[in-house]
């Protein structure tokens, strides 16, 4: 089976490349790479006029499998990976039960084979049952193939329990990846705490609870040197702080998402649950930091989050509703309308943050486009405009805060070992 994907643009930061070139596939693997190829293929795919990027990973999604298929599948997920523009993703392991052993991690494995429709690395827990008390089985969960440990949802607590399953993982040469907010300093918070806030009469989640966590962090890891991953970093002074860290050469690096970088708590004046997110949508001052953090390069990743809620639960009073929304499906085209288009970042940058850095940070293959790797490849059509409609989701989840926005700039095919799988809007089966 050869495919052969002609004319685009392609952008690929690892090798310093930005110009018209023909990618020439053979069984799943690229062959060869040039301008204009003389090499006929059994599949020609035209990217006249689209730009072709390395496949993007999102090393932050919510799966909901094993035992959350009220929210979303394995094949609804990535079926919304793929629609996205994502030949790879990353699952958190909050899920039903939680993903802290072995067996638990090679029955995953098993349906993600028979079911996905783009590479799903599992992510397994750092505590059992993600109760941050007992270290989970981490040894034998790299054995199982786990790309990186973490308690999402949960920030790890207990400092002295940190600190051992630091040591562990930097022994395992795993990053643990924290979802930075400390438990009591936002207990029962629904949003940001700050003016919108007390005007709504909603309880806060300030946003000292994510620096805290994050300072704290980011001392255990220059005394353990395991790398440390902050997961949606979100305020000024946690982003300055990773900027510090780094500088000092302390394995620390970061993810943002794009609501993060969007949207601030002034969406949550009408009480709309679809904004609810954790952690929570903050305020200019705090969206203008991560943005610059981004564009500095002191945040690694963009994620998404993507983290499906069932309609009924999400259609509650504020309070009441859980946190978290979807992402893979409006990721790009946020990205690009939002970043790239306002001149804020430039391909390279987008790419690197999308495809390269992740790669990288979970110590998986991609991020690169070369001859001898792996033909999984995004296409874009930076200037397609469109409106995001939540309803025709692949996702389960229809529950957007993107919803009716516009956006210039999608993904147009997605191509995983060799085969594609996403053409304009559509995913095979
Ligand atoms: N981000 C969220 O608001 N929710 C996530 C968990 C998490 O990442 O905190 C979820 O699993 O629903
Ligand atoms: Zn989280």
């Amino acid at each position: 089976m050869t495919l052969l994907v002609k004319n685009g643009r392609v952008v690929n930061p690892a090798k310093k490349q930005d110009e018209l070139c023909d990618i020439y596939i053979e069984d799943g693997i690229i062959r060869a790479m040039g301008p204009h190829l003389s090499l006929q293929a059994d599949d020609t795919l035209d990217a006249s006029g689209l730009t072709v990027t390395p496949g993007l990973i999102d090393m932050h999604v919510h799966l909901r499998q094993p035992g959350q298929s009220g929210k979303e599948t394995l094949d609804s997920g990535t079926a919304a990976a793929a629609a996205g523009g994502f030949t790879r993703v990353a699952t958190m392991p909050n899920t039903s039960p939680v993903i802290d052993s072995a067996l638990i991690a090679d029955g995953l494995r098993y349906h993600i084979e028979k079911e996905s429709h783009v590479k799903v690395e599992i992510i397994g827990a750092v505590s059992k049952g993600m109760e941050g008390r007992e270290l989970a089985a981490m040894g034998g969960m790299v054995k199982a193939g786990v790309a990186a440990f973490s308690d999402d949802g949960h920030y790890v607590e207990n400092c002295d329990f940190m600190r051992k399953a630091m040591e562990y993982s930097s022994m395992l040469k795993k990053v643990i990846i924290d979802h930075c907010e400390d438990t009591h300093l936002i207990a029962d918070g629904v949003m940001h705490e700050g003016a919108v806030s007390a005007a709504l009469g909603l309880k806060g989640r300030p946003a000292v609870a994510e620096d805290i966590a994050v300072a704290r962090d980011i001392l255990l890891a220059q005394a353990t040197g395991c790398a440390v991953h902050i997961a949606h970093i979100s305020t000024k002074n946690a982003v300055a702080m990773v900027r510090r860290a780094k500088a000092a050469g302390i394995p620390v690096t970061a993810e943002a998402t794009p609501h993060h970088v969007i949207f601030t708590d002034e969406a949550l004046r009408t009480y709309d649950t679809r904004f609810k997110v954790n952690p929570p949508l903050r305020s200019e001052e705090h969206r203008a930091a991560v943005l610059a953090g981004l564009q500095d390069g002191t945040i690694d990743a963009i994620v998404t989050d993507h983290a499906p809620h069932s309609w009924d639960e999400k259609d509650r009073e504020f309070n009441a509703a859980p946190s978290g929304f979807v992402g893979l499906e409006t990721c790009v085209g946020a990205v690009l309308t939002h970043l790239y288009h306002t001149g804020r970042m430039d391909l390279t940058a987008i790419v690197e943050a999308m495809s390269v850095r992740p790669a990288a940070i979970l110590q998986v293959p991609g991020g690169v486009l070369a001859e001898g790797c792996a033909a999984d490849l995004t296409l874009l059509d930076l200037q397609a405009e469109w409106t995001v409609q939540a309803k025709n989701f692949y996702s389960q989840s229809k529950l957007s805060p993107f919803d009716g926005m516009v956006f210039k700039g999608k993904p147009a095919a997605t191509i995983v070992d060799g085969r594609i799988v996403m053409k304009r809007g559509e995913v095979s089966a």
